[in-house]
């Protein structure tokens, strides 16, 4: 399964499958030295593989791993002082370690169809059993982070072997569902 193509490492040896039983567990950053510890209660949802250049990705990654949670889940644990909002104007307001760089969490406040969730890595986990990636989104948004072009078939063709279908925004499944919340706003569908 492994391919000279880098994906990320949580999912470069083969997507592997989470446990039933995952009932949350703590992130933890990167630093050695009064780490971030963040609790989350529960297992994750439409944990996907993103390409977009907001979302935090380790050193030689070309995706991120990210999920959601519900917000009242997310509870911060220790050193919580070294958290700073990476990009306020953003809607995903992604609290990252001052220091080591990782994004600990990223809630949706604004309205939204995501609002109330909170974005995490679950790679950041200390426990293992989380809910594996099932696609991959804003996968020609990697060509902004310097991506050659002419690689994408090869990268497209790597992650459905994973079996991560590759869109260029969110799967069809989370596009319907905002678009859902958008009509439903406006009146264009009853509520
Ligand atoms: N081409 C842009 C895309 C950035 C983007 O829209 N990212 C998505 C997905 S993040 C996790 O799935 C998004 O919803 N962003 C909202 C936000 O970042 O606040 C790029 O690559 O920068
Ligand atoms: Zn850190
Ligand atoms: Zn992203």
């Amino acid at each position: 399964m492994e391919s000279s193509i880098r994906i990320h490492p949580a999912v470069d040896s083969g997507v592997k499958s989470g446990s039933p039983d995952f009932q949350g567990g703590t992130l933890v950053c990167a630093c050695t030295d009064r780490p971030v510890k963040v609790r989350i209660e529960g297992q994750i949802a439409h944990n996907h593989a993103c390409g977009c250049t907001k979302c935090w990705k380790p050193s030689g990654a070309t995706f991120s791993i990210v999920a959601v949670v519900p917000h009242d889940k997310v509870t911060v644990l220790e050193n919580g002082d070294k958290l700073q909002v990476v990009d306020p104007s953003a809607l995903i307001q992604r609290h990252a370690c001052r220091e080591c760089g990782v994004h600990m969490y990223g809630p949706v406040e604004r309205e939204h169809a995501f609002q109330g969730l909170d974005f995490i890595h679950p790679e950041r986990f200390q426990e293992s059993g989380w809910a594996p990636p099932g696609f991959a989104a804003f996968v020609s948004s990697i060509i902004e982070s310097g991506v050659d072009p002419s690689r994408m078939d090869d990268i497209r063709a790597r992650l459905r072997e994973l079996g991560l279908e590759p869109y260029d925004c969110l799967s069809p499944a989370l596009m319907d569902y905002i678009a859902t919340w958008v009509a439903k706003n406006s009146g264009a569908l009853p509520s």
